[in-house]
């Protein structure tokens, strides 16, 4: 049986959330590809931190042991910040490698490179997890501009905001309890306050905004508003008057063609289709020109979702790379 061989940069949440589906779906994903996945390398920050046990793959702290085993056919990437990540991945499609990140601190502004450097390599780049977690909207708006031209993205983004929101408004929570609940599920960020501050679906929205625009707005002009501005009495007196408070990333092309978005709170009614959204999940809406809208909805952060994600692209690489695979 042949076999691709992968190593997973970064062993947190997310990391061994793809270690973890690898391992639980081998005989699956064997049936259904031909190829075995065997991890091979895990890079940590610090090794002697104490870790599930891992079978079969070697721990490091060293990039280079990976960068240097011409074995390794694909990179996952699930570290934190713009760099080492984008060196480490850029050094990684240079040796021919594909890569696959959820770090969208990184993707948001190296992606665009990344994607021309892969594209130059003839190695894929998956990036499905930068956005939204679990929710394939990556995938769907890649199939949808095959033959359909997007003309707005408005969502929920953000895991951590909307769970936080939630509690706080169901539960009664402070927003430092419900902050907590999410850190403690392993949904916020290693700094919650690109969580907090809308910074993170600021992110998303311009990895989005590449994809379905082929372009970026200026930072500087978007607006940018979190929730940590909020007080919880303005959450539960919006709720008695059936309004709710969602944050929401929006884009949109004005008719001049110039992009305009923005990112905030938004106090919406029942008729919305982001009012029932609640907890992790997260949801965009994607208008196109002949599509009309679609909405997805799905746990936007966590181990598991994201995880998957991750296996999705590689999967989605097997199908597209078969033939440069075989020859390990
Ligand atoms: N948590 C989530 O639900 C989601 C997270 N993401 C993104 O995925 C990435 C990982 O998130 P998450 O798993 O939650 O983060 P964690 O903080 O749980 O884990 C980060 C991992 O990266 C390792 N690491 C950090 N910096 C370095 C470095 N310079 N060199 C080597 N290893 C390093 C850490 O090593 P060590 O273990 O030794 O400390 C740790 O294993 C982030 O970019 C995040 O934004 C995307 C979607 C959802
Ligand atoms: N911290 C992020 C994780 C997923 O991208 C979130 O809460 O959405």
């Amino acid at each position: 049986m042949p076999s691709i061989k992968v190593a997973i940069l970064g062993f947190g949440t997310v990391g061994e959330g793809v270690y973890r589906i690898l391992q639980e779906k081998r005989e699956e994903i064997k049936k259904s590809t031909g190829f075995t996945v065997d991890v091979v390398s895990i890079l940590v920050k610090d090794k002697a931190k104490e870790r599930m046990p891992i079978k079969g793959a070697q721990i490091t702290d060293n990039i280079q042991e990976i960068l240097n085993n011409p074995e390794i056919d694909v990179v996952f990437e699930a570290i934190v910040g713009e760099e080492p990540a984008y060196t480490y991945l850029s050094d990684a499609i240079e040796k021919g490698c594909h890569i696959i990140t959820a770090n969208k601190t990184m993707f948001a502004k190296h992606g665009p490179a990344l994607l021309k450097h892969a594209e130059f390599r003839d190695v894929q780049v998956g990036f499905e997890a930068t956005t939204a977690g679990g929710v394939p909207i990556i995938r769907t708006v890649t199939n949808l501009l095959a033959g359909d031209r997007v003309k707005r993205i408005q969502g929920i983004l953000n895991g951590t905001s909307n769970f936080i929101l939630t509690k706080m408004r169901d539960e009664g929570s402070s927003f430092k309890q419900a902050l907590s609940a999410a850190q403690q599920n392993g949904y916020a960020e290693a700094d919650p306050t690109d969580d907090v501050s809308g910074t993170d679906a600021f992110r998303k929205l311009m990895i989005l905004s590449s994809l379905a625009f082929g372009r970026q707005p200026d930072w500087e002009d978007v607006p940018v508003l979190g929730i940590d501005h909020l007080e919880p009495d303005e959450i539960l007196d919006a709720s008695k008057g059936d309004l709710r408070y969602r944050h929401v990333a929006d884009i949109w092309k004005d008719e001049k063609g110039k992009l305009q978005a923005a990112v905030g709170p938004v106090l919406i009614g029942a008729d919305h289709p982001l009012f029932g959204i609640d907890g992790v999940d997260n949801a965009v809406i994607v208008n196109t020109e002949y599509l009309g809208q679609l909405t997805l909805v799905g746990p936007g952060a966590g181990m598991y979702p994201t995880g998957s994600a991750m296996v999705a692209d590689l999967l989605h690489v097997i199908r597209q790379h078969e033939a440069i695979l075989v020859p390990n």
